[in-house]
């Protein structure tokens, strides 16, 4: 039996083959590919088309024969790659050997895609080596082999590659040299940022060369790059580094010259950067890869940004707090940039700017659940009837009260203040002022990369915030309030009246007072600050409010509660 695809004019004949076989998502995506190729080009993605159909079961002697990829028509003078979007994949949708059967069927199952995937490393290997570099620093040389932390990191990877038979020699320069970098530490008895960085790097250069060999193995033809590699130039910020402008530019060629000369998906490691001064390896930040899946975006222009999560897209909530929560199906990147910056773990604080500067949409899917339709994000939506979006919740922060000690009208108190904080590297997330009172809360991110050791973490915390009240007692009062947190409610302010009426009204069924409100300079939070060990009971009571109770139908909005789309001033920010 004779099938045949036709895919832009390009006609691909598989003889004899199945048309079960002829259709499987696999041989589709990959005679679509063929069909962007010029005749010369043609042939490696040929190949690969054999390849998959040999995996599908055809005896090997007779697969020549039976398939014969023709390509009819070239596309004349189509030179360019023209990636079509980017598919990121987090740690949890590369966690087993399983789940990467999975996502690799994900990949080839929209065969008029072509993707450059982003991955993050397998479960929770991050973790894993930040443990095993803070232990390596006291456990001795000769110790350092024994680390729970590696044999775990080993074993999975190892498990890994067995299970989908590819060759282990993938992996097992790094596993040797994760063992020697481990060893070094403990030598040395101390592990810097930028040691840190280089550490954690081994998950994503793991993982990605594992899922870059199954591809292969599997007929799907596929390039691995270390970010650091392709033109991902950072500051030299160690664990919290910036992509720099110039990434743009070479990302984009690098990407688009190597599929030219020679087609592949690209599967390029999240997370990871290059430091422009030192050359070193640096991360961007806890949940990086999101941030390396948008600026690759934006280098090529593409029509979309996937990011594949273990949940049904953004939610209302933190599902670990309200098991409730659901899936809220648009948001704005000014919604996304502010709930991911007030602590919802889903995306990176950063990963919007490059998708809102490129006008790149996002879309945050579920890898275990592809059909459900995910979040959509984009530049606008319709605002009209959009109340509250979601509701975060931020904990452990330092709330500062800091009082001029001067009274009334002090010149300059303000400026004196922050320049303490930038003197000192600090950065500040919901700012109340009065005429001689600043209240403010810290942004634990600045020690997001220590929260894993919770014993080192507290103590240089301490430090820094001992430093930090020292210099301010020069010119301030200063009453430093420890376990706090944000609730911020995250929506359309143009509804604030509506959102607060309700929020207080919640927040006093369940006697809780507000210890400071910030609403003005973000036009779709407003902030809420309460302890840490009300906070959970109030996210909780707030969410069945907004997202359970069904109050807050569009009647109520017709009803006019809105705050007037023709006077948007900001409310001012108010002590309580
Ligand atoms: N508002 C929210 N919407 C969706 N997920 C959230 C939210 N707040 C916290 N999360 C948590 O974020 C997790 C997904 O983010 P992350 O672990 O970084 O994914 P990945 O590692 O797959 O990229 C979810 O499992 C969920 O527990
Ligand atoms: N592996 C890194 C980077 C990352 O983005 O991970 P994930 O996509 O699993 O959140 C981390 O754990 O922070």
């Amino acid at each position: 039996m004779m099938a045949s695809l036709h895919f832009g004019g390009v006609r691909i004949r598989s003889y004899s083959a199945t048309p079960r076989l002829a259709h499987s998502p696999r041989v589709r995506w990959l005679s679509s590919a063929v069909a962007s190729q010029s005749r010369s080009r043609s042939r490696s993605l040929y190949a690969a088309v054999e390849n998959a159909c040999k995996g599908g079961g055809l005896r090997a002697e007779r697969r020549t024969k039976r398939i014969e990829a023709v390509v009819g028509e070239e596309k004349k003078g189509d030179e360019t790659a023209s990636f079509s979007c980017v598919m990121k994949f987090g740690g949890s949708s590369v966690a087993t050997a399983e789940r990467i059967r999975e996502i690799a069927e994900l990949v080839v199952s929209f065969p008029e895609e072509k993707p450059v995937v982003v991955l993050s490393a397998m479960g929770k290997t991050t973790n894993n080596l930040l443990l095993a570099g803070e232990k390596a620093v006291s456990c001795g040389v000769s110790n350092a082999s024994e680390i729970e932390e590696l044999s775990y990191v080993k074993q999975l990877h190892l498990q890994t590659v067995d299970e989908l038979g590819v060759d282990p020699s993938v992996v097992l320069g790094h596993l040797q040299e994760l063992e020697q970098l481990l060893k070094g530490i403990a030598m040395m008895k101390e592990l810097t940022l930028r040691t840190r960085d280089y550490l954690v790097s081994f998950g994503e250069c793991m993982s990605t060369r594992i899922v870059a060999a199954y591809l292969n193995k599997i007929g799907v033809k596929a390039r691995q790059y270390d970010a650091f590699d392709i033109g991902f130039i950072t500051t030299d910020d160690f664990t919290n580094a910036e992509i720099l402008e110039g990434t743009y530019p070479s990302v984009a060629k690098r990407l688009n010259d190597d599929w030219i000369s020679d087609p592949a998906i690209p599967i390029v490691t999240g997370f990871l950067g290059k430091a422009s001064k030192s050359c070193a390896v640096t991360t961007l930040g806890r949940g990086g890869s999101d941030l390396t899946a948008t600026t690759i975006g934006k280098a090529l222009g593409l029509r979309e940004v996937q990011v594949w999560k273990d949940v049904d897209g953004v939610l209302t909530c933190d599902p670990s707090i309200c098991s409730n929560a659901q899936p809220v199906p648009y948001l704005t990147f000014d919604e996304a940039a502010e709930l991911a910056y007030f602590g919802a773990q889903v995306l990176h604080p950063q990963s919007m700017r490059p998708a809102r500067d490129g006008d790149i949409p996002v879309r945050v899917k579920n890898s275990y659940n592809p059909k459900a339709p995910g979040t959509i994000i984009t530049k606008a939506r319709d605002m009209s009837k959009a109340v509250l979006t979601s509701i975060v919740l931020k904990q452990n922060i330092t709330l500062l009260d800091i009082v001029s000690t001067r009274m009334l009208g002090q010149v300059g108190f303000l400026a004196k203040v922050f320049s303490t904080f930038e003197d000192l590297g600090i950065s500040v997330d919901v700012v109340a002022t009065s005429e001689v009172s600043l209240s403010l809360t810290l942004d634990p991110s600045k020690f997001w990369s220590r929260e894993l050791i919770q014993q080192a973490s507290s103590e240089i915390m301490f430090f820094e915030l001992d430093k930090m009240q020292e210099e301010l007692e020069k010119i301030a009062y200063v009453n430093l309030l420890q376990k706090r947190s944000i609730i911020s409610l995250i929506g359309n302010v143009q509804y604030s009246s509506l959102i607060l009426e309700k929020a207080f009204q919640v927040l006093r069924t369940n006697q809780v007072n507000v210890q400071m409100i910030s609403q003005g300079a973000s036009k779709v939070n407003i902030s809420l600050i309460v302890n840490d060990s009300e906070a959970e009971i109030c996210v909780k009571a707030l969410h069945h409010a907004f997202f359970e109770s069904g109050d807050l139908s569009e009647s109520v909005l017709e009803g006019g509660f809105g705050n007037g789309a023709a006077s948007p001033l900001p409310v001012e920010t108010s002590m309580m």
